[in-house]
């Protein structure tokens, strides 16, 4: 059955033209990059931090400072998809809880000690905890704004089947204004999101904002979705947040269905009012339809590549018509299952290879997660924990990692003085060497990163670092 479903799936990728792109040559189709206050491209590696959050009574992930400690030293990370919930910020129409974002705050305060940039995830799925009266399937909105008009829910074995739910449908038709009768909900979400940004304005650690979670359309799907009302949102939540926040990135995504498997998107290109160049990232994820099916890499990998290449396709054309550097909100998959760890490295290498960063799904202990619940370093760590320019002094042009060695190249700009920061694994030794012409360079063996300061000259400047 899978396979046949498999192969049906193949036809429709076809169909779409999304075949064209199974065999990619060239050079990247990049869009730009996000940038740090000196103005160097940000190269992010983190994980989402957590999963737990969407159950947990206070919203917060079950993590600890001790835990982020621990991920620091194992794989050298610099980035966090940090999950928030609307339930939480917002818990009765127009009432913020500033205490929930205090909490949170001082969370975000433990990555900025450790020069991690945050990322803020208004996470749900399935709409929210009340689409059921026990709270087990969704997160994300509050009870107030979960409007199902009575219609059932049935209980599911498949968490994704309860997005087709009457019940659930309908809260997205009324948050949407599909149904005509509630255009209140997308006005509390994008109030609620200028709100945050107030808060965080001035916290320069928030990188930025992922406006929703993998949006669902409810009725409402494809096109007449993502050009429609959820275009809408993003549009009014940009608003919202520039009112307050003028410099932070702001992300969207495309629908999740279709698109994290390799469909192409038609989310429009959205406007940015703040003074200069837009700040506006494209955060899609992956999530290969093999795999979704219940493939494994060691099986079905050529058709996974096949697929991821489909992927990379419609994600920078999505991403050119946006105008939006593009980041890898979402990855990840059963690391026991054989082939998962050659998945994993295929992915981050295509993330190299086209100069994009990536936030692992997820932190969450279990077997998708690098820590047993115990805090047992698991093997997805050492893949995981890879070589990597976490901030290039200009605009990248190569990333090209080797177990021996990374090389690094970019087109540096008189405007950017601040060094290039490398991290280096310990297979990299106490002592690293670097060619990299005209430069001076310094190691922090503590934090495991070359500084590499070249000529602030718009000319390519090549580093390679080697074992
Ligand atoms: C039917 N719909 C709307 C649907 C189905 C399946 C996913 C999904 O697997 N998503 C991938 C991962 N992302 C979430 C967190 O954002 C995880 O719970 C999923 O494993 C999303 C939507």
């Amino acid at each position: 059955m899978r396979r046949y479903l498999i192969g049906v799936i193949m036809l429709a990728l076809i169909a779409t033209g999304g075949v064209a792109a199974a065999t990619r040559t060239g050079t990247p189709d990049i869009t730009g990059f996000i940038t740090d206050e000196h103005g160097r491209a940000l190269i992010l590696h983190g994980f989402n931090t957590a999963s737990s959050a969407k159950s947990t009574p206070d919203a917060h992930p079950d993590f600890t400072e001790a835990d982020l400690d621990r991920e620091l030293r194992d794989m050298g990370t610099n980035f966090v998809r940090y999950l928030i919930q609307w339930r939480a910020v917002e818990p009765e129409p127009g009432v913020y809880d500033d205490d929930y974002l205090r909490e949170v705050s001082q969370r975000v305060q433990w990555y900025a000690e450790r020069g991690y940039h945050v990322m803020l995830d208004m996470h749900q799925d399935l709409y929210g905890g009340h689409i059921t009266p026990e709270g087990d399937a969704g997160n994300g909105a509050p009870h107030w704004a979960t409007i199902m008009d009575g219609l059932p829910v049935e209980s599911q074995d498949q968490w994704e089947m309860y997005y087709l739910e009457p019940g659930v449908i309908r809260a997205f038709d009324n948050f949407w204004n599909t149904t005509g009768r509630h255009p209140e909900l997308m006005e509390h979400y994008a109030a609620a999101w200028g709100h945050v940004a107030e808060y965080f304005a001035d916290e320069p650690a928030v990188l930025g904002y992922d406006l929703m979670n993998e949006p669902w359309g409810g009725t409402l799907q494809g096109a007449a979705f993502e050009t429609g009302p959820l275009a809408t949102l993003y549009q009014s939540s940009i608003d919202r947040i520039r009112q307050h926040d003028p410099d932070s990135w702001i992300f969207v995504e495309p629908q999740a269905v279709g698109i994290n498997w390799g469909l192409p998107s038609s989310l429009p290109r959205l406007d940015d009012p703040r003074d200069g160049d837009a700040r506006i990232g494209y955060a899609p994820h992956l999530y290969p339809l093999p795999l979704d099916l219940g493939g494994r890499y060691d099986t079905d990998g050529d058709l996974i590549d096949t697929t991821m290449n489909w992927w990379l396709d419609n994600i920078q054309r999505t991403a050119q018509r946006l105008d939006a550097p593009i980041l890898l909100g979402e990855f990840g998959y059963d690391a026991t299952l054989p082939g998962t760890l050659d998945y994993i490295e295929a992915t981050i290498r295509l993330t190299d290879e086209n100069l994009m960063g990536w936030a692992y799904w997820s932190r969450d202990p279990g077997g998708w997660g690098p820590y047993t619940g115990d805090g047992v370093a698991q093997p997805l760590t050492s893949v995981l924990d890879r070589a990597y320019p976490r901030a290039v002094a200009g605009t990248p042009t190569l990333i090209d990692y080797q177990p021996d060695r990374l090389a690094v190249s970019f087109i540096g700009s008189p405007e950017v003085v601040a060094p290039t920061e490398i991290y280096l694994p310990t297979e990299f030794g106490s002592r690293p060497s670097a060619s990299c012409g005209d430069c001076a360079v310094e190691w922090d063996d503590q934090r495991r990163i070359l500084s590499v300061t070249t000529p602030a000259v718009a000319t390519e400047q090549h580093i390679v670092v080697t074992r």
